[in-house]
């Protein structure tokens, strides 16, 4: 099975930024309890990332136990978390600008061992306006049916830029329940 995802004529590649750090940078949190990246979220995916060549950015993400669903395998979900988060980092470090997934589709080729570890490589297609166009793929390349050859599984998604004022709208829910307001302006 493949995707029938399809990119627009009038897609434009943006000009990397002038300060852009290079292959090899690693690319901070963006926010520490994010289920993807964070620190802080003791349940997360805890994923590392760098910055990959031209527009791509190269994540890193340890398949732990909790991590299941099949027997033995990651959940699907989980999977389609790590190359949301891949994606949207990917986004972050073209583009400077923050942005939230609008569209998201993902081709599951392999199924992945729990104990593996995974390199999702993410990179930006283009822009039309706030829509923001990505591709990514991943491999097992430590672990449990290590292979960098093969791609386990691919993904296309559509992100669309926003203002801080986007995030401003759940800072009173940043605990999970109506609380006092949280500085979300370094998300
Ligand atoms: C900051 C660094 C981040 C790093 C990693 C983060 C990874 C994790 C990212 C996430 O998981 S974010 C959480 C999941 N996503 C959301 O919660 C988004 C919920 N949706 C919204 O808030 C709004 O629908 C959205 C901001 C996406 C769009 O609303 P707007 O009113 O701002 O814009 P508008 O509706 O005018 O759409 C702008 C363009 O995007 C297009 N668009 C919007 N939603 C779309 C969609 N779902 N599919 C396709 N296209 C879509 C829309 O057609 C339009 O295209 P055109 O320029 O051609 O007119």
């Amino acid at each position: 099975m493949s995707s029938t995802w399809t990119l627009p004529d009038d897609l434009v590649v943006p000009e990397l930024p002038a300060d852009h750090p290079g292959p090899g940078a690693p690319i901070p949190q963006h926010w520490g309890r994010c289920f993807g990246c964070g620190d802080d979220q003791p349940s997360g995916l805890k994923m590392d990332f760098v910055i990959g060549e031209g527009l791509e950015v190269i994540g890193r993400l340890e398949v732990a136990n909790r991590f299941q669903g099949g027997p033995g395998f990651i959940h699907g979900g989980i999977l389609m978390t790590a190359f949301d988060e891949a994606q949207g980092m990917a986004c972050s470090a073209a583009l400077r600008a923050a942005v939230v997934t609008g569209h998201f589709e993902t081709d599951f080729a392999r199924p992945i061992p729990l104990g593996s570890v995974l390199e999702i490589r993410a990179r930006v297609e283009g822009t039309v306006r706030r829509k923001v166009y990505t591709s990514a793929d991943a491999r097992i390349v430590d672990g449990p049916l290590a292979d960098p050859e093969v791609v386990v599984a691919s993904s296309s998604g559509l992100f669309v830029t926003v203002g801080h004022e986007h995030f401003e709208k759940g800072r009173r829910f940043a605990d999970g329940l109506p609380g006092p307001d949280r500085d979300v302006s370094a998300f």
